[in-house]
């Protein structure tokens, strides 16, 4: 049996982990067609997972099923829409009799000043964000999860939590997912099912492509890594959530970003220091008077 997958696997062995170590489980991802899900989906199939990958457009989905074989499937659909997320997860339960993971992947938003959203732009981004996510992880938990007595779920949110100030609407988009992650996990612990927030910070996929240039010349300098995250960094954060380690993980929002959050820029911060980078120090009191 070990040597026939070895044969039909178009994806090559995880970097890190032990193999085998999801065989068995079937994992759902969201926005799997493209960047952090493709990468995600990789790893989980790299791991022994079946995945189906779910997205709106079908030629994205199908292109990238095709690059990692036989252990992903397609479906399409809209996670804003009932009837297609309901769908979504039918399809995951026809095909495998399982869902063990629900990666909620799929989200977004768009680059503007806050003061520029307009109410239905605002909508929009909560629409996906905390609308999709929700409609996802419940119809996992009714349909699959916790009839099995099992599962996880990994909402994918968004650092710096401090705020994006030309994202306002995602950051407190996906603030309130962070909560509500916390929240399920306590609702649901007792189905065996554990819910976590990976929280990404700048990560080098297409999506940014679609940023204003000024942004992207300047997003990896402001990460004190001095480097964007690679996808399969996230990637393996999302397979060892899978594990059995995942549970004990169950309520946290893991912060994956490079120290990104609350930094607030290189020390020392250039207009602070002299022409010889030195920082002004203040004057100690005299010690009669301390
Ligand atoms: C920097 C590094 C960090 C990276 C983080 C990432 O997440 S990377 C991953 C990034 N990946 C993604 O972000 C992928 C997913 N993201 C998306 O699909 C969209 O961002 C969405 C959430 C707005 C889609 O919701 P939808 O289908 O409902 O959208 P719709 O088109 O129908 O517009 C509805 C309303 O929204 C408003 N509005 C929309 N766009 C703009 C704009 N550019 N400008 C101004 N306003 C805009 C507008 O009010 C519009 O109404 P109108 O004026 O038409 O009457
Ligand atoms: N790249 C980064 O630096 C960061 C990314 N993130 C988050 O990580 C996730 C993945 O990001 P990334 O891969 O970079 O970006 P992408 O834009 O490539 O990923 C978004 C995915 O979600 C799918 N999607 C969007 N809307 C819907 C919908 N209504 N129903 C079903 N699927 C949908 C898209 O496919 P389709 O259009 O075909 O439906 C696409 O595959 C997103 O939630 C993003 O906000 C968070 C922090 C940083």
């Amino acid at each position: 049996m070990r040597e026939r997958r070895a044969t039909i696997r178009a994806v090559s062995a995880s970097e890190i982990f032990a193999p085998g170590l999801l065989d068995g489980q079937a994992a759902l991802v969201t926005g799997g067609g493209t960047g952090l899900g493709r990468a995600a989906a990789r790893e989980l199939i790299a791991c022994g997972a079946q995945v189906v990958l779910a997205g709106r457009r079908e030629e994205v989905l199908a292109a990238t099923a095709a690059r990692l074989g036989e252990a992903a499937s397609i479906v399409t659909g809209d996670i804003r829409e009932q009837e297609d997320a309901e769908r979504i997860v039918a399809t995951v339960l026809e095909r495998h009799g399982r869902l063990d993971l629900l990666v909620n992947n799929a989200g977004g938003q768009y680059f503007t000043p806050a003061e520029a959203i307009a109410t239905k732009g605002w909508q929009a981004v909560m629409r996906l964000n905390v609308g999709g996510t929700t409609r996802m992880a419940e119809l996992a938990v009714e349909r699959a999860m916790r009839p099995a007595g099992r599962g996880t779920i990994v909402n994918v949110t968004l650092s710096p939590h401090h705020g994006l100030a030309g994202m306002t609407h995602s950051s407190a988009a996906r603030a309130a997912v962070e909560s509500l992650t916390r929240a399920w996990a306590q609702r649901w612990a007792a189905d065996g099912i554990a819910v976590v927030a990976v929280a990404a910070g700048h990560f080098q996929t297409d999506a940014l492509d679609k940023y204003p240039e000024p942004v992207r010349a300047s997003v990896a300098r402001t990460v004190p890594l001095q480097r964007l995250g690679q996808p399969p960094e996230h990637a393996w954060l999302i397979a060892l959530l899978a594990s059995e380690l995942g549970a004990a993980f169950s309520g946290s929002v893991v912060t994956l970003d490079g120290a990104r959050d609350n930094w607030f820029g290189p020390w020392p911060p250039p207009t602070l220091a002299d022409e010889a980078g030195e920082v002004p120090t203040e004057q100690r009191r005299p010690a009669a008077t301390r």
